[in-house]
């Protein structure tokens, strides 16, 4: 029996969200920034001068080159369990109670390369898996760096826009970066919301900021007070950014970290790349005393922020990893004891 439609869900026809646009090179573009991230959880970056017209779609046209791969070529640069390299369909469903399949996309994880020994404190940090195509690895290493720095930049603009004490309040958590660069394709199949078949379930994103690029074909939907709303894709070089549950956590809620899904509405294949700017693993989240009083008290207690990706892989995997299991049930927060356990077998899911 598929499980029930979203509440809410009534029709399969949805208005359109008018996103805020967010030009960084604007001097306002801390204040825009903060009100959108109050308003929305989502905005448009434009401005940010790091991209050209042409190099995001050359990003999109390398994803659709690889995943055009025979299945064998391209299972041979799979982690599946590491939750890096090639990610095949069915991989993982995002929001179990509403959807009646796995989700049909492919992905492709990228990270940062771990230093020595790293692995024993952070499970995220593996080696990434290439395809033999050196000029590929580099294109993604190129823009998985040059990501990496404007998130720092947008985040220090945010801080700033808050009012936190320094602009690099966010950088101290960025040293040793969870973050991913995913790449996804989505079948050429129509999805069917009422029937739970989803491109990607509901979910909130786990980190800090999300930067999507993707191609014009529509998919994206953001839930504002309740209603599902279609995101129009933006033209390159400009990203749709979002919030992660890190900044909602912070900010106690002050900032949201909206909620989204993707709805193949065309029937036609999806390519779309999320670059997800992630807190070290060992970072502690806790609401900022500046967004707690005795009218608003804390929503959320301390957390570390690898292990709340640990919890939400966990909760949103299609296969059970007993090295997971081991991790959480240890019941330490501290990023250590069994990680090593769970660095042997992560599971393969969302960023
Ligand atoms: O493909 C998209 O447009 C969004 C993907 C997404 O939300 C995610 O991977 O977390
Ligand atoms: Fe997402």
């Amino acid at each position: 029996m598929p499980p029930a439609a979203a509440e809410g869900e009534t029709d399969t026809a949805w208005r359109e969200a008018k996103l805020p646009v967010v030009d960084l090179a604007s001097p306002d573009a801390d204040r825009v920034m903060v009100q959108a991230c109050k308003d929305y959880g989502f905005f448009v970056l434009t401005n940010h001068g790091k991209y050209s017209v042409t190099a995001v779609p050359e990003v999109l046209e390398a994803a659709r080159a690889f995943f055009a791969l025979p299945m064998d070529v391209k299972m041979a640069c799979s982690d599946c369990n590491n939750s890096t390299g090639y990610l095949p369909p069915f991989h993982e469903r995002l929001d179990p109670e509403h959807q009646s399949v796995d989700e049909s996309k492919e992905g492709y994880h990228i990270r940062r390369d771990p230093e020595p020994g790293e692995s024993a404190t952070d499970p995220f940090a593996v080696p990434n898996r290439w395809p033999p195509d050196p000029a590929w690895r580099a294109l993604m290493e190129s823009y998985f760096a040059t990501m990496s720095q404007l998130g720092l930049r947008v985040a220090a603009v945010l801080a700033r826009g808050l009012g936190l004490d320094d602009d690099a309040f966010f950088a101290r958590s960025l040293a040793r970066p969870m973050s991913v660069l995913r790449l996804l394709r989505y079948a050429p199949e129509v999805s069917d919301v009422r029937r739970g078949v989803l491109g990607t379930g509901a979910h909130t994103d786990y980190g800090l900021l999300t930067f999507l690029a993707a191609d014009d074909v529509p998919g994206l939907q953001v839930q504002l007070d309740g209603e599902w709303l279609a995101v129009p894709p933006v033209p390159p070089p400009a990203f749709i950014v979002n919030l992660g549950d890190m900044l909602a956590r912070w900010t106690n809620d002050a900032l949201r970290s909206t909620c989204h899904r993707v709805v193949n509405t065309s029937g036609l294949a999806r390519v779309s790349v999320p670059f997800f700017l992630e807190p070290d693993f060992d970072a502690r989240v806790a609401p900022l005393p500046q967004f707690v009083s005795a009218d608003n008290p804390a929503r959320y207690p301390p957390i570390l922020s690898g292990q709340h990706s640990v919890d939400m892989y966990q909760a949103t995997r299609t296969e059970v990893s007993p090295g997971l299991d081991a991790l959480r049930d240890n019941g330490d927060n501290s990023g250590g004891g069994s990680n090593a356990a769970a660095a042997a077998a992560m599971p393969g899911s969302a960023a």
